[in-house]
């Protein structure tokens, strides 16, 4: 299950849970200080002296409980109202324990009102019926894809970057996904509530750390994408892959990006608000040392960008040190690349400039800062921490004033009681403009352009080898602040070519002949029509192994596993599994009915635009009700017409559009198309338990679903013995130390996912 998140607080008049007790972030009020700290952003002026003990407190408050609205914009909007004109109104008047309890509130700035914020204690969650029935509504949407558990400050980076559905869009830190989740949803903004768009565009999601990679697939599960892959490399050396030249088969281009985010790992101080330990370990060795890494990974993305391009560079910290001093020094090393003035996107996002002077110490009490690196090195070897690696560019560059740094955006918790966040959004110019901006800061920078002393990325001068010919304009690298020639597209450096990874232990990426037999029996099976995109299926069996699950990607993600090796990328996953072969079970006559073709629950979206309209079939709400009261209920015990439908489908998948006319929420949508399973006798619906459940709630106030009914038995039960144990022993049983939410993106999700039908 997720990782817990701020979850280990204690309460105030509570002693700390037995397990808690060996954790370094279980901290009361009282130990939210940090002298090095405050003297530290005090030294940086960050905010105005008058505003300090507003800010600082803030930092002490614990941070509302934020969500947006996420999947198709139609399902998005329909929840909305749901929210807006049912759990708000009932919540609205909350008292409890004598003192009114605030319903949650829209998020002025977030774009059409689709995310939310709320800050209650958990006992109020649990125990007032209101918020009660709200929070098990936002735990089975959360469950299901179609509600986002994310800081709002964090959901700020993706609506920069503008991303449009063609682009190819990277997210090079993507870890644990919630940032990656709103950039698919961009590419995927045609969707319609029960189909998926097959757009032009690309979405790369990476992290170096492979097992949060997995929380990457996990997390696009809740949006099944054929555009999408992930990787599992070091983003300061991203290489460049491949893609086939259009209408040039021998012929390979290297792949450029219309947008890169770099969401870099940080410090994390502007978390503070809900990992409380950061209180406890937090130094200025931490932001100084991240510095070197941020720098190369923000520059890398500079190599890997398109002209006209957009880069999003963002960190949950507050240090100069970790975001204007590493933009500033990407900027001086990419004349080409400028800031750009957001000022007016997000309007009612409160925001304050960024900084154009800070200040580095190397010594952990922060006794000594240093304006300048040559007022550190006059310093000497006597100083304290005058061995901690600092490099030029730690510094504001001589020419700061001229780099528009406070077009970045810095948020702090008391302007709208968020965590803190820092932005830059930046853009390849094209060579006209670029080489103004060049010849300007060449003028402006008095000092050596800074660069640090850690490790540079492992870069060859040369562009890519590959083993047909490369058909790009290669252009000289751009001297640092030289005037004379850009970069065009295609001009990036490559990290040393490497051979296949041999330690990478994924299964290999291989695309079906689009008349391979199994492609054929799917498309008889399902009844898909011509248009369906046969030869764009791959399996990821090893060789020899029977075919069991179907993947489709889109065009450009194809290419690219073709021109890739895939160890080479450490690709983890790409596309989307959309058909599954299935055991039929026994037929009427107590033979073995063989296997069939099924369409996975939550990719429905994607095989729907490929079904023939004929196939699918029309049932009442009612037939949906006992689907959802029943695992396994038989075909015989259905009304007709539905009965006669059902008893003349082979065994086998089908899907079903279920008309909701008559259901009493004239917010819904009219009609659910859902996949079921027809075995010898009997029907189930293809949706996880928590799919059903969400769905029940949503349709019918209540959980009707067997799971739910069994679990909230379980739940009562436990609470009784809790009762029991309580007056018993005379103690008030311990609240749970749990997210308030039940789950968060890093959550982990079952199969499949509801459907909602267009109305
Ligand atoms: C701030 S988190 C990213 C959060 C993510 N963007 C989101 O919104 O859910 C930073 C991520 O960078 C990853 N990371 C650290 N060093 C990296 C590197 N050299 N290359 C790629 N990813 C890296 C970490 O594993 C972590 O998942």
């Amino acid at each position: 299950m997720g990782k817990k998140r701020g979850g280990a607080r204690r309460r105030d008049t509570g002693k700390p849970r037995k397990d808690d007790e060996s954790r370094d972030d279980v901290i009361t009020k009282i130990d939210m200080k940090n002298a090095p700290l405050e003297a530290y952003y005090k030294a940086q002026n960050i905010v105005p002296e008058e505003e300090w003990n507003t800010f600082f407190d803030a930092l002490k408050q614990p941070l509302p409980t934020t969500f947006r609205m996420a999947g198709s914009r139609q399902v998005a909007h329909e929840l909305n109202h749901i929210i807006k004109t049912s759990y708000v109104p009932n919540m609205a008047d909350t008292v409890f324990e004598g003192e009114p309890v605030a319903a949650p509130v829209q998020i002025p700035w977030y774009p059409e009102g689709l995310a939310w914020q709320f800050n209650v204690p958990k006992k109020v969650l649990r125990k007032s019926p209101e918020f009660k029935k709200f929070h098990s509504f936002l735990v089975f949407e959360t469950e299901v894809g179609n509600i986002s558990r994310q800081e709002g400050v964090s959901m700020i980076p993706p609506l920069l970057l503008d991303v449009e559905p063609h682009h190819y869009v990277l997210d090079l830190c993507a870890a644990p996904g919630s940032k990656t989740a709103q950039l698919l949803e961009a590419i995927h903004r045609e969707d319609t509530a029960t189909t998926t768009s097959v757009p032009s565009g690309l979405l790369i999601a990476n992290d170096s750390d492979q097992k949060r990679t997995h929380l990457l697939i996990h997390q696009s599960a809740r949006l099944p994408s054929p555009t999408f892959m992930v990787t599992n490399l070091d983003a300061s050396i991203y290489p460049i892959m491949k893609l086939q030249a259009p209408g040039r088969n021998k012929h390979t281009n290297q792949l450029l990006f219309d947008r890169i985010l770099c969401d870099v790992p940080c410090s994390g101080d502007g978390t503070l608000r809900k990992n409380l330990g950061i209180w406890k370990r937090w130094g200025p060795g931490d932001g100084n040392g991240l510095h070197s890494l941020q720098l190369r990974i923000l520059e890398r993305a500079m190599k890997l960008l398109k002209k006209d391009g957009r880069i999003v560079y963002s960190t949950c910290s507050m240090n100069p040190i970790e975001n204007e001093a590493v933009v500033a020094a990407a900027l001086q090393s990419n004349p080409e690349f400028e800031l750009i003035d957001v000022s007016h996107r997000l309007p009612e996002l409160k925001r304050r400039p960024g900084l154009s002077t800070w200040r580095v110490t190397p010594d952990k009490t922060v006794g000594t800062l240093y304006d300048t690196e040559a007022e550190f090195t006059a310093a000497g070897p006597s100083a304290a921490g005058s061995n901690a690696k600092l490099a030029a560019s730690h510094w504001p560059p001589a020419n700061a004033a001229e780099l528009g740094l406070e077009r970045c955006l810095r948020i702090y918790p008391h302007l709208q009681d968020s965590g803190a966040f820092f932005v830059a959004v930046l853009e390849r110019k094209s060579k006209a403009k670029a080489s103004v901006t060049a010849q300007d800061r060449k003028r402006g920078a008095e000092s050596p352009v800074p660069q640090p002393e850690a490790k540079k990325p492992k870069t060859d001068a040369t562009p890519e080898q590959t083993d047909v010919t490369v058909d790009v304009d290669v252009e000289p690298e751009l001297a640092e602040g030289a005037d004379t020639p850009h970069p065009t597209e295609g001009s990036a450096e490559e990290p040393k070519e490497r051979g296949p990874d041999t330690t990478f232990k994924e299964n290999p990426y291989t695309f079906l002949a689009a008349d391979d037999p199994n492609v054929l029996t799917c498309i008889e099976q399902l009844h898909l029509t011509p248009s369906f995109p046969s030869s764009n299926v791959l399996v990821r069996n090893p060789a020899g192994d029977g075919v069991r699950a179907l993947y489709l990607t889109n065009d450009i993600v194809k290419t690219l596993i073709q021109h890739n090796d895939y160890s080479r990328i450490r690709l983890t996953s790409a596309g989307i599994k959309t058909f599954i072969r299935q055991d039929a079970g026994k037929d009427a006559a107590g033979k073995d009915a063989g296997s069939r073709f099924r369409i996975l629950g939550e990719s429905l979206p994607v095989a729907l635009p490929f079904t023939e309209e004929g196939r699918i079939m029309e049932a009442e709400v009612g037939v949906l009700r006992r689907c959802l009261e029943g695992y396994y209920p038989l075909c015989s015990g259905f009304e007709e017409p539905f009965k006669s439908a059902i008893e003349a489908r082979d065994q086998g998948c089908h899907i079903v559009r279920f008309s909701l006319a008559s259901s009493a929420d004239p917010t819904l949508s009219r009609h659910l198309i859902l996949p079921l399973w027809k075995s010898n006798v009997s029907i189930t619906l293809m949706i996880d338990k928590k799919a059903k459940s969400a769905l029940s709630l949503r349709l019918f106030g209540e959980d009707i679903t067997t799971a739910g009914k069994e679990t909230a038995k379980e739940q009562q039960a436990k609470a009784a013995s809790k009762a029991a144990a309580a007056s018993s022993s005379n103690v008030t049983p311990m609240e749970d130390v749990e997210d308030t939410m039940g789950v968060d993106v890093e959550g982990e999700k079952e199969e499949e996912k509801v459907v909602v039908a267009e109305v």
